[in-house]
């Protein structure tokens, strides 16, 4: 071999092995320099993973909360490499971190992991500074009540698949098995899990035990349809059954979010309640796009993560044809709902008008529930919306086609299965306090059901189920108590000093009454441990009671939700949050960013009009011997603990109550 190529058959190898040493040292003269290495912490269980691995089950064992109790609210824990992360719980400390969202962004492979997901590199979700502080404006003007509707009908065709289910096909058997790749809402999607073999998510092993959800298909109900008079009128016949069935329905829920984003987010059809409710594989096309995407997405890959560190790597990653084939789709489908929106527009507004401002950054929040005016003709979904605000704002603000088609994704990313959580766990935490359930129950009974004839509830209805205190206080507790979103992710842009409410001590014993950062050090906000902690929510922090939130005594703290409702709730001061004065939906800062939840009272008038279709005369029960535990991946999702195996699914027990009946 000549001296040249000898020297080219090194050079590759060499090259390769420079890069990782000097990334590497690069990564441990960070971790060496970051003052973050004085404070205290749990020893370090592994080598590569740090205390990841037991961090896994954290929704589960308290973890935080027992090293908030051993190390106190500051303290550090390992990521990938021993990395050390920050974890405080401090209140003044989270408002601090969480209302700089410009100077904390979220780490590049958590953008990553997000953008994957279907959001993209450009929708809100993931961009920052500039861009960030450009699109945000845009989502000022939802016209959230105008929306209501659309969850009605959603909520009453869920209804009515859940009641021709379990009480009016109590004789007949499961419809046979049929495969679809669509939502798998499997934790766990290994070829070795009995999932990956392809039955509907929503039809489960066992029919004795759990009732497969799915009716037979050769004869489609009535009760299917989407139009509410004809379910109405139906329901209130239906026989009493005492023992009810069994069905899974987280499945079920993440159907009807996902058709309810489609339609509010951008006047979409998923029909994807209809297909899995006629038992076919037959949902749209974006649904099977998305599907594809986020799965994939959603499965931890170890490759995201060292391409975090090693970025040269992200030219290795393989793209197989079926996820290229649904980015495709999601992109035609994108733009066609973009063009037909943007003529829309123009038809609607010609000249545009250049000239009007977006509204200042500090009025967003506070005007989401602004009435904006608009004409039998105009569409008020999310997407709509945002095309006519960029239609008149200044060209230099506009958003690109790219952007919206990011925003497109971003909605059923961000929207979809966090409020299918959400209303599952409310239902669960409803069934394992019957006694709650029943107040509630008594509650929503109040409010009147307008005639079978009428095709949607009154405005007066909508105005009655969203002001209804004791639905609203439900609402808050399950979300303070089980926040679909469990922790959140920071890195420090800058070296800073962080203020704190409480001085804590470093590993040596020193006084801190600041946190001193480094530029890259990571910060982990435990959005659920704060949620949780007894400093703020009292010695019953653990337990569901949704009266502390309507407890005058119990509100010592003033406080305003960012909608300039009063919050309400805490015993003490608590991380101050979007809602609630609970980080639920994050928090941030109209000046230095804003980074919380754009759709939170979107979020929340889903939840309370789902469960108030659902609740007026269904009881929802638990089998006492079933154990739920937590899953972690982004969302926080149920599982069986002695069922692993079976991936996300919340079994619980339907049994009719007629509105007449006491329902003890
Ligand atoms: C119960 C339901 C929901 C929960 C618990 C929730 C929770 C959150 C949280 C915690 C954040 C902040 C994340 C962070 O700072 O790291 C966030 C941001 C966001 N949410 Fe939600 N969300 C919900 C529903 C929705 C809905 C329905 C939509 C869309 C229509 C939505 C759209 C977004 C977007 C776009 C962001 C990013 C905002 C930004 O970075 O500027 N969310 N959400």
């Amino acid at each position: 071999m000549s001296l040249s190529s000898t020297i080219m058959f090194l050079a590759l190898p060499a090259s390769v092995a420079i890069y990782i040493v000097t990334t590497l040292l690069r990564i441990l003269i960070r971790q060496l320099r970051s003052p973050l290495r004085h404070l205290q912490g749990p020893p370090s269980t592994s080598l590569f993973m740090g205390n990841l691995r037991e961090m896994h089950d954290q929704e589960n064992n308290d973890l935080v909360a027992q090293w908030e109790k051993q190390y106190g609210s500051t303290f550090v824990y390992r990521g990938f490499m021993r990395g050390s992360r920050l974890m405080t719980t401090d209140p003044v400390a989270v408002g601090y971190i969480m209302g700089k969202a410009y100077d904390y962004p979220k780490p590049d492979f958590i953008k990553e992991t997000l953008a994957k997901m279907a959001s993209g590199p450009e929708g809100l979700l993931t961009v920052d500074g500039d861009d960030h502080r450009r699109q945000n404006p845009a989502f000022s003007t939802f016209h959230i009540k105008s929306l209501s509707p659309v969850f009605w009908e959603k909520a009453v065709q869920l209804r009515a698949i859940w009641v021709d289910i379990c009480f009016t096909r109590q004789s007949q058997r499961s419809a046979p098995r049929r495969s679809t790749r669509l939502f798998r809402v499997s934790s766990d999607p290994s070829p070795k899990s009995p999932r990956q073999k392809g039955p509907n998510p929503i039809e489960l092993d066992e029919p004795e035990a759990i009732s497969t959800a799915l009716p037979d298909s050769s004869s489609s109900s009535p009760l299917i349809t989407s139009r509410p008079e004809i379910q109405r009128s139906l329901i209130d016949s239906l026989p009493l059954n005492d023992v009810g069935k069994t069905i899974d329905v987280l499945a079920w829920l993440a159907r009807a979010t996902l058709d309810v984003i489609g339609e509010a987010g951008f006047g979409y059809d998923f029909r994807s309640l209809e297909a899995a409710a006629q038992g076919s594989d037959d949902s749209s096309e974006l649904a099977e796009a998305f599907g594809v995407i986020f799965d994939s997405a959603r499965k931890f890959r170890v490759m995201t993560v060292l391409a975090a560190w090693f970025p040269v790597l992200r030219i290795f990653r393989r793209q197989n044809a079926t996820m290229q084939r649904a980015q495709n789709t999601m992109r035609k489908i994108g733009v066609s709902l973009i063009e037909e929106r943007q003529s829309m527009v123009v038809a609607s507004q010609s000249p545009p008008e250049y000239s009007k401002e977006k509204p200042p950054l500090h009025d967003l929040i506070t005007t989401m529930d602004v009435e904006i005016p608009e004409t039998d003709n105009e569409r008020r979904d999310i997407l709509s919306i945002l095309i006519r605000s960029n239609h008149s704002s200044q060209p230099s603000r506009r958003l690109s086609v790219n952007e919206m088609l990011c925003q497109i994704s971003t909605f059923i990313t961000a929207g979809h299965e966090t409020t299918s959580t959400a209303i599952t766990w409310t239902l669960y935490a409803l069934a394992r306090a019957l006694d709650v359930q029943r107040t509630l129950r008594m509650h929503l009974r109040t409010i009147p059901l307008p005639p079978p004839s009428a095709t949607t509830l009154t405005p007066e209805t909508f105005d009655a189920i969203l002001g209804n205190s004791y639905l609203d206080s439900v609402v808050r507790e399950s979300l303070r108590l089980h926040a679909p979103v469990t922790s959140t992710m920071r890195v420090a842009s800058t070296d800073d000093a962080i203020p704190v409410a409480q001085p804590f001590r470093d590993r040596y014993g020193g006084k801190c009454t600041a946190i001193h950062v480094h530029q890259g050090d990571i910060i982990t906000i435990p959005i659920q441990a704060l949620n949780k902690s007894k400093h703020v929510w009292g010695e019953d922090a653990d337990v569901f009671r949704p009266e502390r939130w309507m407890d005058e005594t119990d509100r010592d703290v003033p406080f305003q939700d960012h909608d300039g409702k009063p919050g309400r709730g805490q015993k003490s001061a608590g991380a101050p949050g979007l809602w609630g004065n609970m980080l639920t939906f994050g928090n941030g800062n109209s000046i230095n960013g804003n980074r919380s939840c754009i759709g939170y009272r979107l979020a929340i008038n889903e939840i309370k009009i789902f469960l108030f279709a659902l609740l007026r005369d269904i009881e929802f029960s638990i089998d006492p011997s079933i154990e739920i535990d937590k899953k972690v991946n982004v969302v926080t999702r149920p599982v069986v603990k002695s069922e692993p195996h079976r991936g996300n699914q919340m079994p619980l027990r339907l049994r009719h109550i007629p509105p007449d009946a006491d329902d003890r």
